[in-house]
């Protein structure tokens, strides 16, 4: 697969970026790669091809929304056309119609849809949207969920806020942080509690736990959620920015069978391109500008480009095998990684995506995952590298499968990741 070298290599690119970028990356987690991030200049099926022409298999794909694997064929026909015909108009176009038809068939909360462009949009617009349709103020999240980068949500927030040590985030003012209460994941007394002694306007919660490795949910936990804020009038916000369309067309809502009030989607309804959708009950959605007072607009919302993309890689998932291909490779890689490991540990999985935890015996809410060898996990990240598997750099994020993870692709895995954790573990 190596596709010929060129004279600059990820370490002297990673030497030019540390002077350009904060710690040389545009995104924190991405600094997390050892032993220093290496630089990608192709991606193709389930393999990305570093500037050192160094070809690796990917786990990561993107932090979620390459189900299809990289430069799929269908994808790109589809975004090559929609570029010589012009990728930014300013005004509606078909591509949004339709794929707000795809989104409204699918996933059963959604009526009505809002385009933005990126999952910190999306949770950022629920969010005010349910503020603004209840007249209240205050927000409940959990512990470790991860609802991307603005001031709402990053009170105790997974993924790289925890990695970097930055649960709460400097520059969120006081006054904010104050309106948001937090719980731990699958407890529903605290939820509970928090309902009945405050004025509630929002629960924002991730079905599946992606941001502190995999944490599933207890099924009476989300099911608990929608009795909970239906009693006390408190709208649901599921954030299926990883799960929607992961866990299959309708998302976690239709797997756990548990209907919210609003939904953020995100990373695979663009195909890879940036986007983020709120979608919900009709009467919630038209609060929003224009027809409501709950303001959102974004000079990208809708874009051609993402909109065409997430209708061919929504297509694609209609007919292909892609929940069948990437449910048994992870299965497989899951299981097999279990059984290499030889000390206490815990692998999570759901569907198709998971991570392992070591040294831990369960892993059900964000304690539980924080006291997880970090260390060795990284360690282990770091010696897969070296043999050509790229997993995401940091315990608390996923490894996920897509539709280009054949078993052949599986079995080289599964001899890698044996190798290197029979070693470590
Ligand atoms: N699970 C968290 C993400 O996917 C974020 C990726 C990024 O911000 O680089």
């Amino acid at each position: 697969m190596d596709d010929g070298g060129s004279s600059i290599l990820s370490f002297d690119l990673w030497a030019d970026a540390q002077k350009l970028f904060s710690g040389g990356v545009n995104s924190p987690v991405r600094a997390a790669v050892k032993p220093y991030p290496f630089f990608v200049k192709s991606g193709k099926g389930p393999y990305l091809i570093t500037e050192d022409s160094k070809t690796l298999i990917d786990y990561v794909l993107g932090y979620g929304p390459l189900i299809l694997g990289h430069a799929h064929p269908k994808v790109i026909e589809a975004v090559r056309e929609q570029l010589d015909k012009g990728w930014l108009y300013g005004t509606p176009s078909r591509a949004e119609v339709e794929l707000a038809k795809l989104i409204t068939l699918h996933v059963p909360s959604a009526e009505k849809v809002r385009f933005v462009n990126s999952g910190t949009e999306a949770t950022m617009t629920a969010i005010r949207l349910s503020r603004g349709f209840t007249n209240r103020t205050k927000i409940l999240k959990f512990d470790g969920n991860y609802h991307g980068a603005h001031d709402y949500v990053l009170i105790d927030a997974g993924s790289a806020a925890t990695e970097f040590g930055v649960p709460i985030s400097q520059g969120v003012p006081r006054e904010v942080a104050s309106t948001v209460a937090v719980c731990p994941y699958n407890d529903l007394e605290c939820t509970e509690r928090v309902l009945k002694d405050e004025d509630v306007a929002g629960v924002i919660v991730e079905p599946v736990m992606g941001n502190m490795g995999v944490i599933p949910p207890d099924i009476e936990f989300l099911k608990g959620l929608r009795e909970l804020t239906r009693a006390y009038g408190t709208i649901l916000i599921f954030d299926e920015v990883i799960t929607g369309f992961r866990l299959g067309l309708g998302g976690a809502q239709s797997y756990f069978s548990v209907t919210p009030d609003l939904t953020t989607l995100g990373k695979i309804i663009g195909g890879g391109f940036p986007i983020g959708a709120v979608c919900g009950k009709r009467d919630v959605i038209d609060s929003l500008t224009p027809m409501g007072k709950v303001f959102n607009a974004g000079t990208f919302n809708a874009n051609p480009i993402s909109m065409t993309a997430g209708i061919a890689t929504i297509r694609e998932l209609e007919k292909s095998d892609t929940y069948k291909v990437t449910e048994r490779a992870t299965r497989i890689l899951a299981d097999e990684i279990d059984n290499s490991i030889k000390m206490e540990h815990v692998v999570n999985k759901v569907v198709n995506f998971f991570q392992f935890f070591l040294g831990v015996k369960e892993v059900k809410n964000a304690n539980d995952a924080r006291k997880a060898d970090r260390g060795l996990y990284s360690r282990v990240h770091e010696n897969l590298l070296k043999l050509g598997v790229f997993i995401p750099p940091s315990q608390f994020e996923a490894l996920f499968t897509s539709l280009a993870h054949d078993d052949k692709v599986i079995e080289e895995s599964v001899s890698k990741f044996k190798k290197v954790l029979e070693e470590l573990t």
